[in-house]
C-alpha cells in the first residue's frame, strides 16, 4: 500500500501497538537541554536506573546562558540549572557540549550541525522546537519531562499515532520573501490550531527551492499551528548538507545510507488526511502585529481593527493583544517604531540568517533609539559568521555581537525587553511576556529585523533592497 513519509517512518519504529491504545515506539536520538531534563535524571538516580544509551543521547545547555560574560552566571536558578546539567552528564556518561565546547548552542541549531540529525530517525526533546529537526525527514517532537524520563531509561516512548496533513506550498518566494515569511504567512492564514493531532509535511515546489537552513525555519514553526512535528522529504540538498558531518556516517557507509533516506519518501498515491495549499507567488515580507504567532500580516498592510474580525472570539482576541502591544488599529505597519532588535534563536540564528542580516545592515548604522543585539545560535555559527567578517559588519554597524544560546528569544537568562519595549524579533514566539514582562514583540525575517534595526520602524525589506541599489 502507498504510505506516506511520516507512515514509513513510524511504522519503521514501533515496537508494539493495540488497537484503540498508544504505540510504544523507539526512539533513535534524545536531545537534552537544561531546563526540562534536571527531574528526568533525579527520577533515573531515585529508582536506581541508568540511562539506556547514552551514545544516542546528547546534551548542550542554552536558554539559561549569558550571552554575554557566559561563565559568570549570577542568576541562581540559571547557575543551578546549568551545574545541574553538567553533573547529570558527568553522572551518567552523557555527551555534553558545554560552554567551553565551541558546539555549544542552542540545541536545535547543535544537533543538525553536528550531523546527529538524520533522515527517517525518531528524535525527541524536552522542547517544543524540535520539530525543527523534521526539515531533514526524521520524526521530531517535544517531550515532556517525565517523557525525557522514560526515553533515557529505556529509549522508548507511548505515543499516540498522529494524522497526517499535507500543506503544499506552490510557487516560488519572491525575492526578500524568506522561508520566515512563509511560516509566518501560512500560520497567519490557517491559524495557530490548524495542525493539532497532525504531522505536517511540507511539500511543493517553494519547498524543494529551500536550502536545508531555510527548511529548518519552516519546520521549527510547525508547532505554532499546533502540529505535533513537521516534516520535509530528504533530497540532494539533505544528502549534500549532511555529508562530511561529525556524526554522519562516512563515505561508502553514507552512499549506503543515502540509498536507504532516498526510499523514505511519500509514494505516489499515498493519502494524508488532510491537505491545505498556499501560494508563495504572491507572499510578501509577514510582521506580526499581536500576541499569537498567527497574529501576523503583510509588511504593507495596517494594524488591523478587531471589528473586523468574524467571530466573537477573534475580536476580543485581536482588541485584547492590540491593548498589550500598544498598536492603534489602521496604523501602517510601517509606521510602528521599535526600540530592540533581536537576531538569533532555534528559527532564525543559523549562518545563512546572520549573512542575510548583514547584507542588509552593511554599510548602515543602528537607529540611534534602538538597541540592537545578533547572537549565533551555535559556537560554530559564531566561529563562521567570523571568518566571514559578519561580525565586523554587525558592529560596525552598531549591532551587538554575542555568544551563543536562547539569548532574547525567551526571558531565561539576562538579554530580556524592559516593560513596555518593543522588539522586532527573529525568533518564534511573540506571547505575552515572552522576551520580559510587559515586552512586545513582533516577529519577522532576519533581514525586515536588520532593516528595522536600521530604520527604528518596521520597512519593506524589498524597498530596502531598492534603495541600497539606488544608492550604489
Ligand atoms: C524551555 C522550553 C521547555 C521551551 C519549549 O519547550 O519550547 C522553550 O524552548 C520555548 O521556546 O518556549
Ligand atoms: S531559541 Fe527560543 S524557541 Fe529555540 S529552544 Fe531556545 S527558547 Fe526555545
Amino acid at each position: 500500500m502507498a504510505k506516506t513519509m511520516f507512515e514509513k517512518i513510524w511504522d519503521n519504529h514501533v515496537i508494539h501497538s493495540e488497537p484503540g491504545k498508544p504505540s510504544i515506539i523507539y526512539i533513535d536520538l534524545q536531545l537534552v537541554h537544561e531546563v526540562t531534563s534536571p527531574q528526568a535524571f533525579e527520577g533515573l538516580r531515585l529508582s536506581g536506573r541508568k540511562v539506556r544509551r547514552p551514545d544516542l543521547t546528547f546534551a548542550t545547555m542554552d536558554h539559561n546562558v549569558p550571552t554575554k560574560d557566559r561563565f559568570n552566571i549570577t542568576d541562581p536558578i540559571s547557575k543551578q540549572q546549568i551545574d545541574t546539567l553538567s553533573k547529570n552528564c558527568a553522572d551518567f556518561g552523557v555527551t555534553l557540549f558545554d560552554l567551553d565546547s565551541i558546539d555549544q548552542g542552542v540545541v536545535h541549531v547543535m544537533g543538525p550541525e553536528l550531523g546527529l540529525t538524520h533522515p527517517g530517525k525518531t528524535i525527541v526533546c524536552g522542547d517544543s522546537h524540535t520539530s525543527t529537526h523534521g526539515a531533514f525527514g526524521a520524526l521530531a517532537f517535544g517531550i515532556g519531562t517525565s517523557e525525557v524520563e522514560h526515553v533515557l531509561a529505556t529509549q522508548c516512548l507511548q505515543q499516540a499515532k498522529p494524522k497526517t496533513l499535507e500543506v503544499r506550498i506552490n510557487g516560488k518566494l519572491k525575492p526578500g520573501v524568506t522561508a520566515k515569511d512563509l511560516i509566518l504567512g501560512v500560520i497567519a492564514k490557517y491559524g495557530t490550531d490548524f495542525a493539532t493531532g497532525y504531522v505536517i509535511e511540507y511539500t511543493g515546489e517553494a519547498i524543494r527551492g529551500l536550502s536545508m537552513e531555510e527548511r529548518m525555519t519552516v519546520c521549527n514553526m510547525s508547532i505554532e499551528a499546533g502540529a505535533r512535528a513537521g516534516l520535509i522529504a530528504p533530497d540532494q540538498t539533505t544528502f549534500d548538507y549532511l555529508r562530511g558531518r561529525e556524526y554522519v556516517p562516512q563515505d561508502e557507509a553514507f552512499e549506503q545510507a543515502v540509498a536507504a533516506w532516498k526510499q523514505l519518501t511519500t509514494d505516489e498515491g499515498a493519502v494524508y488526511d488532510r491537505v491545505v495549499d498556499f501560494d508563495a507567488d504572491s507572499l510578501i515580507p509577514q510582521v506580526t502585529w499581536g500576541t499569537s504567532p498567527g497574529m501576523g500580516t503583510d509588511v504593507t498592510s495596517r494594524v488591523p481593527n478587531p471589528a473586523d474580525f468574524s467571530t466573537e472570539n477573534e475580536r476580543k482576541a485581536a482588541e485584547k493583544a492590540i491593548e498589550y502591544m500598544g498598536l492603534t488599529p489602521g496604523t501602517p505597519m510601517t509606521d510602528v517604531t521599535i526600540d530592540y532588535v533581536f537576531i538569533g534563536s532555534c528559527t532564525n540564528g543559523r549562518i545563512e540568517d546572520l549573512r542575510a542580516a548583514a547584507a542588509v545592515a552593511q554599510g548602515y548604522k543602528v537607529s540611534p533609539n534602538v538597541t540592537a543585539i545578533v547572537v549565533p545560535g551555535s559556537g560554530r555559527v559564531k566561529i563562521q559568521a567570523e571568518k566571514e567578517g559578519l561580525d565586523k559588519i554587525f558592529i560596525e554597524a552598531g549591532f551587538e555581537w554575542r555568544d551563543a544560546g536562547c539569548s532574547m528569544c525567551l526571558a531565561m537568562n539576562p538579554d530580556v525587553l524592559k516593560p513596555g519595549q518593543r522588539c522586532a524579533s527573529t525568533s518564534n514566539r511573540n506571547f505575552e511576556g515572552r522576551q520580559g514582562r510587559d515586552g512586545r514583540t513582533h516577529l519577522v525575517s532576519p533581514a525586515m529585523a536588520a532593516a528595522a534595526a536600521i530604520e527604528g520602524r518596521f520597512t519593506d525589506v524589498r524597498d530596502w533592497n531598492f534603495k541600497v541599489k539606488q544608492e550604489a
